[in-house]
């Protein structure tokens, strides 16, 4: 990204975003500059940059490239997902499905009404060697000190999740100093998405998210349809699953097995600018 290089920001349940238009050939920002970029003093500030760059043959509307703050590459987002789909439909009135390629595989987005998208997010794996743990690694050996907790469970959404369910919704503390700890351990062979639920009176999950490469975020796509996809794939939750964070619900229908997933919530963009420096 180069000065004078124009962006929007958009946000999605308070999970926010930098849009690149990099269509035209232009090369990635290196990590230092997605750091400075990042900074929400002295840059723009945000969770994810997402970078556009022009379309494969099986998902012809873009490629895109997604970076956390701190840098480090992703390959999935589920509310940059959402976000990415609101910036294509105002760019090409009239359409409302686009199909977009992401490290992860290709994805396909619609918009709905009442400012709301719906992702097909492709089928969770649960396996250990998917989200990256060490083999021979116990998961129970890893969790040893966490308080109150019920249960815990590994799914790829493309990127890397642990989900810790526990009797009581967890303390800031907790989220803080446990996920820092867990997201970046060296039992994870590229770190870790750490995700606290727990289950509301009404059967919604409520969670709070530690993202790799970034720290709690107000809500996490990829972490709320693993979730649900392990509560659905144990027993515990019957599809659709509502999932509340901080920033707000999403929606996880996930028929099981050989189907994919889908998720549907907001997503909204916030403003457009020039880089300066
Ligand atoms: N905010 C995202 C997830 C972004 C990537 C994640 N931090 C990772 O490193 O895998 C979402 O909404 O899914």
């Amino acid at each position: 990204m180069s000065p004078n290089q124009s962006f929007t920001k958009l946000e999605a349940l308070g999970n926010d975003f930098v849009l690149l238009d990099h269509r035209d050939g232009q090369p990635d920002p290196g990590p230092e500059r997605i750091r400075a970029l990042a900074d929400r003093r002295s840059g723009i500030g945000f969770d994810q940059l997402l970078a556009l760059h022009p379309g494969t043959a099986d998902a012809d509307d873009c490629r895109v490239h997604i970076f956390n703050c701190d840098g480090s590459p992703a390959r999935q987002c589920g509310n940059g997902m959402r976000a990415i789909a609101r910036w294509l439909a105002d760019e090409q009135p009239g359409r409302d499905r686009f199909r977009l390629a992401t490290p992860a595989g290709a994805v396909e987005v619609e918009i709905r009404g009442d400012n709301q998208v719906r992702v097909n997010m492709g089928r969770p794996d649960f396996g250990a060697a998917a989200v990256g743990l060490e083999p021979g690694l116990a998961l129970n050996d890893l969790l040893a000190g966490i308080p109150g907790r019920l249960d815990a469970g590994l799914v790829s959404m493309g990127n890397p999740h642990l989900i810790l369910l526990l009797e009581q919704p967890p303390t800031a503390a907790l989220v803080e100093q446990a996920g820092s700890h867990l997201s970046r351990h060296a039992g994870f062979q590229d770190g870790v998405n750490v995700s606290f639920a727990t289950r509301g009176d009404d059967g919604a999950v409520r969670l709070r998210v530690h993202e790799r490469g970034v720290g709690p975020t107000p809500a996490c796509g990829s972490a709320a349809c693993a979730t649900a996809a392990l509560l659905i794939m144990t027993g515990a939750a019957k599809s659709p699953v509502n999932v509340d964070q901080p920033g707000g619900r999403l929606v996880i229908d996930w028929p099981g097995e050989e189907s994919p997933l889908w998720m549907t919530g907001p997503a909204r963009r916030v403003f457009d600018g020039t880089c300066l420096t």
